[in-house]
């Protein structure tokens, strides 16, 4: 038995929940998935012809694991109790096909996936006419790589006709074939999939920080061991940003219990890691198992020595890895295998393991490496340690990926992650892989790096590789920097940033030279930089602060629609000298997160703008908030909306707004502050000099509050814009709202949208605006109007009802 086999943990000891987010088709967020049995609910549903779920993610987030999940659920019979059939796809299965090899459906069924104990036709006619008790899981629609032409699929098919099974899977997907059943399908952020046939949009998102917690006590049961970890993780926010990828989480940990295991010492890096950092660590735990325990055990074996003596290993298995990352391979033959020079020992050290795909296909026995990015790291290393690979094809898999985003750069590196946007691209291409490979050639030719890869390869050889890798990263991180298309935005000069901008940062970090962040930020043209819906997460805020670090002057920051979280946070440190606007909406940050921004913004009072809207903060950190409000003079916009602040948070964010004399717009849309918090914001409103725009919509706010908020605004000569749309507020608050109106002169824009107003109210409202010549509208959508009373509020143009 293989390591790898022997290290599978049983999924209920080690599965922990992993954040999932809905979300709409422009990729924004409709909020998160609480249970597997909700991904099938009506929630969020994007497309109602549409009949598969649609989960994306990143590498080794655990959408695999997910699926394994929810056929273990079903096994266990607490999920799905109407489904009698679940056939558990994987995509590349997909991709052994010959081009003109045709099957049928229940050939797909019953030999490539699951042979029924019963009568097959039986079964299947059973299939046919109950679809809706079959489930469908099609996991890594990103690994099929084919030049099959999807036009060429017939129209209307029978669950008889014999077709390509790609043509299969497309018409399960679409519902042209057993229409009703359960789908989900997986694969990597990016891929295109067609949106007629999505239902629901998730993104898995990782561990948050509680999640992690809960993995770190599942992984070590020892509670000595648990402390150890909490304690390494709490001292090194590298650490924990790898660690909400839960593949990278897996390496950590499993790196960690063997160094503990060998030598009573956790031999993981203490400050800024890398993914390079990771993968060289998990190598050398599978390395060790080729030397004898006890040898190993004395722990007296160096990470060089064990380098060394696994050369021949790590040739062997690095040309597996690489000739499949050329062929866009990640399933091997014992042939291929053998030929390529990979032993039966190397087999059984855990890189590889064995392929249950392809045992439905009456092969002998087939590998795979134990993840595609291992398989990416061992084909980098194999690039450099490999004697007969020239500068050139060194330099290969960066030049493979031709550019959609700036079609005068040319060819780039970074920009294989921009799949939407390249026309006349095969839906199913995915470059991932040689993503991974570029970044790790990156930190594999850095410089603290050397002296381990001096034992595997000539010196003068890495010289020359190294410098051929600077010199191309030189000159393309410049052209792709300046060639960046700006924009002018009021004081700034702005970029918006795409997800290879991403990658670019995430290979310059690997490198871990300084000189190279320099080069970067030297050439970032631009002191806006957009990176919304970039997929970023924690670990890439380490990248981002790399290069901002060394950015000269002041620098805003969007980060929203990303998946930041707290950790994320805590890597952005370096640069909060720099960022005068912190973006950060829509990254689950928590209060944890906002403690350590406000500690850093008040540190150096420059920011202008905040942007926090839909994270997950309650009342703690609205005080945090309410502190950066209060301290910072600078402090024009803060953007708090879709939180979890009540009352109490709400009163602090209100005094502070009082005692600041600069701040300008306050958006609290969707908390929960309710009459008390209107109220304090009333207090603030009475004679404020500087706030203009302020909303206090949906936050539960009925008739004493929002009389508190009229009142005060009589008071008022500051406030143009007011938001307070879905409330409680009724024809006595409207009244109070009227009484306003006739004092006020300054506010333009009211809406109280969505309330709980009549015609009584609206009528009272229209008098007022007989005294008031300044407002420019009050919307009143939405409220107990009937469409008959419409006419009475007719001659005055600035009250709108519909
Ligand atoms: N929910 C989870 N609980 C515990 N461990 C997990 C979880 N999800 C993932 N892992 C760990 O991460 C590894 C990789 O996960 P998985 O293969 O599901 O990722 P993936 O998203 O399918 O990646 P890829 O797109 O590269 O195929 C798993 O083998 C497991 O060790």
């Amino acid at each position: 038995m293989s390591y790898a086999q022997k290290e599978e943990m049983l999924l209920k000891d080690t599965y922990t929940n992993n954040l999932m987010e809905l979300v709409n088709e422009a990729g924004e967020s409709l909020g998160t998935v609480n249970s597997l049995t909700a991904l099938f609910d009506e929630s969020g549903v994007v497309n109602d012809d549409g009949e598969t779920v649609f989960v994306c993610g990143d590498a080794g987030v655990g959408k695999s694991m997910l699926i394994q999940k929810m056929q273990n659920l079903w096994a266990t019979e607490e999920f799905f109790e109407d489904v009698k059939f679940l056939f558990r796809f994987r995509c590349r299965t997909f991709c052994c096909f010959k081009k003109h090899e045709s099957i049928c459906l229940k050939d797909l069924l019953f030999i490539f996936n699951c042979y029924p104990d019963q009568d097959p036709e039986e079964v299947f006619r059973f299939i046919l006419q109950f679809p809706h008790t079959v489930f469908f899981t099609f996991d890594g629609f990103d690994e099929i790589q084919s030049d099959f032409d999807q036009n060429s699929i017939p129209e209307v098919s029978s669950p008889f006709c014999f077709t390509h099974p790609l043509g299969l899977l497309m018409h399960l997907l679409s519902g042209k074939l057993l229409q009703g059943s359960k789908k989900i399908l997986t694969a990597r952020t990016g891929t295109e999939v067609s949106r007629k046939v999505i239902r629901k949009k998730i993104q898995l998102k990782g561990f948050s920080p509680e999640n992690l917690q809960k993995y770190t006590r599942l992984f070590f049961k020892d509670q000595m061991f648990q402390k150890l970890v909490f304690n390494h993780l709490e001292a090194n926010p590298s650490l924990c940003s790898l660690c909400s990828i839960p593949l990278f989480c897996w390496i950590i940990f499993k790196s960690f219990e063997h160094f503990h295991f060998i030598n009573d010492s956790e031999q993981l890096p203490d400050c800024s890691v890398t993914l390079t950092d990771i993968f060289l660590l998990i190598t050398e735990v599978f390395l060790d198992r080729s030397v004898k325990t006890n040898l190993v055990r004395k722990g007296t074996r160096s990470q060089t020595e064990t380098f060394k003596s696994g050369k021949e290993i790590l040739l062997s298995l690095g040309r597996v890895a690489h000739h499949g990352i050329e062929k866009s391979l990640y399933i091997f033959e014992q042939d291929e295998i053998n030929s390529l020079g990979v032993s039966k020992k190397d087999l059984q050290l855990g890189f590889l393991r064995t392929s249950q795909e392809y045992r439905t296909r009456a092969l002998d026995s087939t590998y795979e490496f134990f993840h595609v990015t291992l398989q990416s790291f061992l084909a980098a290393l194999f690039l450099i340690i490999s004697d007969h690979i020239s500068t050139k094809e060194l330099l290969k898999f960066f030049s493979l990926c031709t550019d959609g985003e700036i079609s005068h750069v040319g060819i780039f590196p970074f920009s294989c992650l921009r799949q939407n946007q390249v026309r006349d691209r095969s839906p199913f291409q995915n470059n991932e892989h040689l993503q991974f490979t570029n970044l790790f050639l990156c930190g594999l030719l850095s410089k603290t790096k050397q002296r381990l890869l001096q034992y595997l390869v000539l010196p003068l050889v890495i010289k020359k590789k190294r410098r051929a890798l600077r010199e191309y990263l030189t000159n393309t991180v410049k052209s792709y920097l300046r060639n960046l298309p700006h924009a002018k935005f009021g004081l700034y000069k702005w970029v918006q940033a795409k997800p290879q901008f991403v990658w670019m940062l995430r290979c310059i970090y690997e490198t871990q030279s300084e000189k190279v962040g320099r080069l970067a930020a030297k050439n970032l043209c631009a002191n806006y930089i957009k990176l919304t819906f970039c997929n970023a997460c924690s670990a890439d805020c380490s990248a981002m602060s790399f290069v901002m670090y060394h950015f000269q002057k002041q620098l805003a920051l969007d980060l929203d629609n990303n998946n930041i979280n707290d950790y994320g946070v805590k890597e952005l440190v370096p640069c909060f000298s720099k960022l005068v606007v912190v973006r950060l909406s829509v990254n689950q940050v928590t209060d944890n997160g906002v403690k350590v921004l406000s500690e850093e913004l008040k540190k150096y009072k420059i920011i202008t703008f905040l942007g926090l809207y839909k994270n997950q903060i309650t009342d703690i950190g609205a005080k945090y908030v309410a502190s950066v409000i209060e301290e910072c003079s600078s402090l024009t916009c803060v953007k708090i909306g879709c939180n979890r602040i009540t009352m109490e948070g709400g009163k602090s964010l209100a005094h502070a707004v009082q005692k600041s004399r600069t701040i300008l717009d306050v958006g609290m849309w969707g908390n929960k502050i309710g009459d008390e918090g209107a109220k304090a914001f009333a207090d603030a409103l009475k004679n404020h000099p500087s706030l203009t725009n302020l909303s206090l919509a949906c936050n539960s706010i009925s008739t004493d509050g929002g009389r508190s908020i009229a009142e005060a605004l009589q008071q008022n000569t500051s406030v143009r814009i007011f938001w307070l749309t879905e409330n409680e507020l009724n024809d006595e608050a409207a009244e109070s709202f009227a009484e306003m109106l006739k004092v006020n002169s300054t506010l333009r824009h009211l809406w109280l949208i969505q309330n709980k107003i009549t015609i009584k109210g609206a009528m009272c409202l229209r008098e007022a605006l007989k005294e008031n010549t300044q407002i420019s509208e009050i919307c009143l959508n939405g409220n107990l109007l009937e469409e008959a009373q419409f006419s009475l509020l007719e001659d005055e143009a600035r009250i709108i009802c519909f």
